[in-house]
């Protein structure tokens, strides 16, 4: 997926891929286990970007609408005043709708980027974050990853300003709509920490004639998907947390 010019650097932040391997008449796609080099590690996915959706799900559910009964109950769940009128009475809302609303609960559509959810080592998984919108909630939430440890929180800005600036010179970059990829954020106590990219399901390569600035705001049609403005934003409300 990744073109030969972006060279290694890109490469530092990606699992390696090893191809497809088949498996009880199934194939899978095989790839490096990022937690290799870790014994005891603390896990984050955290979405990136303003928007989880690409535009073709959005113009197919124009053309297809498939109303879905599983995405009612998970929107009445979290509130159950969300849904209109008319999807009460059909019990079912469309993807697009239930993915835009997911964006405007959390701190998708305001920060560029969401917390899916923390491991940490001997603990439950915690993915009680749909509703983590404002930055002092994000703040909150982050801090109870990182638990103070400013070693951790250098090394993730660190690596995030690293990526932010292979990301900005990639060609691959440049001509590809990244949505709903998230980056997994990996420590130890002992403050080792890995970033890496991860989930390109959503990640489609542009017409020839667009390019995408990543920073842009969004309106349909010109393919923008806030990676690099939900990057700025995590970078800086990491380099706030240590000065705090
Ligand atoms: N290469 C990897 N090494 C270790 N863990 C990984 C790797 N890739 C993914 N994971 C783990 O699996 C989780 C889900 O990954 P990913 O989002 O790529 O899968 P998915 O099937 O698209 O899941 P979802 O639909 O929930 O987004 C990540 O949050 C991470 O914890
Ligand atoms: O986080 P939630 O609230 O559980 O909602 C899911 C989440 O937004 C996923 O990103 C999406 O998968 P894709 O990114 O692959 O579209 C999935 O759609 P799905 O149910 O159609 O898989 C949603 O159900």
């Amino acid at each position: 997926m990744l073109s030969e010019t972006d060279g290694g650097c890109f490469e530092t932040f990606v699992p390696v891929y090893y191809g497809v391997v088949q498996k009880d008449n199934q194939e899978y796609n095989m790839m490096e286990n990022l937690l290799n080099n870790f014994s005891s590690p603390y896990i984050m996915d955290c979405k990136i970007g303003s928007r989880t959706y690409l535009e073709n799900e959005l113009q197919l559910a124009r053309e297809r609408p498939q109303p879905r009964q599983d995405m009612f109950e998970k929107m009445i769940a979290v509130d159950p005043d969300a849904p209109t009128a008319e999807e009460q009475a059909q019990k079912a809302v469309l993807k697009s709708r239930y993915m835009q609303w997911r964006e405007t609960l959390s701190s998708t559509t305001t920060l560029g980027f969401r917390i899916e959810g923390f491991k940490k080592p001997n603990e439950e998984c915690q993915t009680n974050f749909k509703k983590t919108k404002s930055r002092e909630q994000v703040i909150e939430a982050l801090s109870g990853f990182v638990e103070s440890k400013t070693q951790v929180v250098q090394g993730y800005l660190r690596q995030l300003k690293q990526l932010r600036q292979v990301l900005e010179t990639s060609d691959f970059f440049k001509t590809h709509e990244v949505v709903g990829s998230s980056l997994l954020f990996v420590h130890e106590s002992s403050g080792k920490t890995g970033v890496w990219m991860i989930d390109f399901a959503k990640t489609m390569a542009l017409p020839a004639y667009f390019s995408v600035d990543h920073r842009s705001p969004w309106v349909e049609g010109n393919r923008e998907d806030g990676y690099l403005w939900g990057l700025d934003n995590l970078v800086e409300i990491l380099t706030n947390m240590l000065h705090n």
